[in-house]
């Protein structure tokens, strides 16, 4: 398209050069026939071709074309709403502050102190009207604590770049303005509100609805003017399923370390060969992470190859996570990551897998004792807030198998991530950082068949990167010789 009209309009210029050029000589134009005639051809049917060309029309009508044949590829108004929310909870989670993401730094600001929590080799920071979406998909759900800030950002980058209009910008600074003023209004400080109206009304004096607003703001501030300076501090919308939420989030800002895990002798590293021929020549290296819940980490559980088939097979059929709501499975805020079931039969690369999970847990984890691979691929804001794997209610459909309920979670992680998306325990007060290749275990049921309460877990949310896992769920029947029961209800 580009090409097409630059080319158009060296074709113009020339016409218009060669018109100059023939009324240089101004003082005889038509003294010589040959020009007579140019002239009179010009006037009558030269300009009329050049004026009515459609080559402009045709050069954009195949940038339309072009733009329409991919468009149903494109991502939707769900997915920039879905794009804005993660940014949004990145900003919660890991306390990240506003300004600075406008920059491109992922700073967390906790009072005075900063702490970077990823530094990025390139800074790329976002435009008044980058800010502006992002604030837009909050207000328009009513959330003005999380509008508030992005539209004050949209509304100072676009202050700094004023008469600079983009064509692919959706916003100005009058509609930020606008909706900045209203979302202060909302959230009870109408001398904000009434400031950024009447810098509305500098750009536009002829809006009659923002100078009504105008108005009204004079008269509630001269009816109270406490309001004035009752800077209402906006409360965070709860997540009300989520009690938990500050110890997740702190978890999660520390990114996994563990340091203190150090210090406590039970918490060792050995090579485990489970007393399995399979693992005698090449044992596992096992570090204890936590003992109630009971949680182990196995390095190297796969290899580079191994983890790169699986996501491989996984891929195509990846589609978004659902939950277990009542009898249902359900697409859920709390839930955002892509998932794919894989079938042994798929590939023998699997049956190797479920070969070493056996002989490492001592499990059985053939169909019906185990369920197929879940491979889990988390973008950028992907997380699972608090949760159990197990069933908490009889009508789960994880009974639909009729093997029990999950006794134990054995989750790979097929690849690392550069920030964020660690595996946080919530009772345990600990987070597992994404280690590539290595696996995580551990028992959700005690012996006894009652569900752990201490193994309240969650994803966090990927801050930079790209996180795969694989869950093999293993369930109660099957393994009645190998991790028998108790009714000691603390086993
Ligand atoms: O991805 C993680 O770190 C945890 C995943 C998880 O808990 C699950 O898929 O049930
Ligand atoms: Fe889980």
């Amino acid at each position: 398209y580009l090409r097409g009209e630059e080319a158009r309009l060296r074709d113009l210029t020339r016409f218009y050069h060669k018109v100059l050029s023939l009324h240089e000589d101004s003082a005889t134009p038509v003294s010589n026939p040959l020009l007579a005639f140019t002239l009179i051809k010009r006037l009558q049917s030269d300009w009329k071709n050049v004026v009515h060309s459609l080559e402009a029309s045709e050069n954009i009508r195949a940038l339309k074309d072009g733009y329409e044949r991919v468009e149903q590829d494109l991502p939707a108004f769900e997915d920039l709403e879905g794009a804005a929310r993660a940014l949004m909870r990145l900003q919660d989670v890991y306390m990240l502050n506003v300004k600075g993401l406008a920059r491109g730094v992922f700073q967390r600001v906790t009072g005075s102190a900063v702490t970077d929590l990823y530094s990025p080799r390139r800074l790329f920071s976002l435009t008044g009207d980058d800010c502006f979406q992002v604030g837009k998909v909050a207000y328009d759900m009513g959330d003005y604590y999380h509008a508030i800030p992005w539209l004050e950002e949209a509304v100072s980058l676009f202050r700094g770049s004023y008469g600079e209009w983009k064509t692919e910008d959706e916003a100005s600074l009058e509609d930020a303005l606008d909706h900045l003023a209203f979302a202060y209004f909302q959230a009870g400080n109408v001398l904000c509100a009434l400031n950024l109206s009447r810098e509305f009304l500098l750009y536009s004096p002829d809006n009659k609805r923002v100078a009504r607003n105008v108005l009204k703001y004079e008269k509630l501030l001269a009816e109270s003017p406490n309001q004035a300076v009752a800077e209402t501090v906006m409360q965070r919308p709860n997540v009300p399923h989520l009690q938990t939420r500050d110890t997740y989030e702190g978890l999660c800002q520390t990114l996994g370390s563990q340091p203190t895990h150090y210090r406590i002798p039970s918490l060792y590293c050995s090579y485990e060969t489970s007393s399995s021929p399979y693992l005698l020549l090449q044992p596992v290296r096992k570090e204890v992470i936590h003992l109630e819940p009971y949680v182990v980490l196995y390095h190297d559980f796969v290899s580079d190859a191994e983890a790169q088939t699986i996501r491989g097979l996984a891929e195509p059929w990846l589609q978004r996570s659902v939950v277990a709501s009542g009898e249902k499975q359900l697409p859920v805020e709390y839930r955002i990551s892509k998932s794919a079931w894989l079938k042994d039969t798929v590939d023998p690369v699997l049956v190797t897998l479920d070969h070493r999970i056996a002989a490492l847990t001592g499990l059985d984890v053939q169909p019906p004792y185990a369920e197929y691979l879940q491979v889990v691929n988390y973008g950028i804001g992907g997380h699972y807030e608090p949760h159990f794997d197990h069933a908490t209610s009889p009508s789960s459909p994880l009974y639909r198998m009729n093997s029990g309920n999950r006794v134990a979670t054995f989750m790979i992680y097929l690849s690392s991530v550069e920030a964020g998306g660690a595996t946080a325990f919530i009772y345990g007060n600990f987070s597992v950082p994404v280690v590539k290749n290595a696996a995580l275990f551990w028992w959700n049921l005690h012996r006894s068949g009652e569900g752990d309460g201490d193994t309240l877990h969650a994803a966090c949310p990927v801050l930079v990167g790209d996180k795969w896992v694989a869950n093999k769920w293993i369930h109660e029947y099957g393994q009645e010789f190998r991790r028998p029961c108790s009714s000691r209800p603390e086993d």
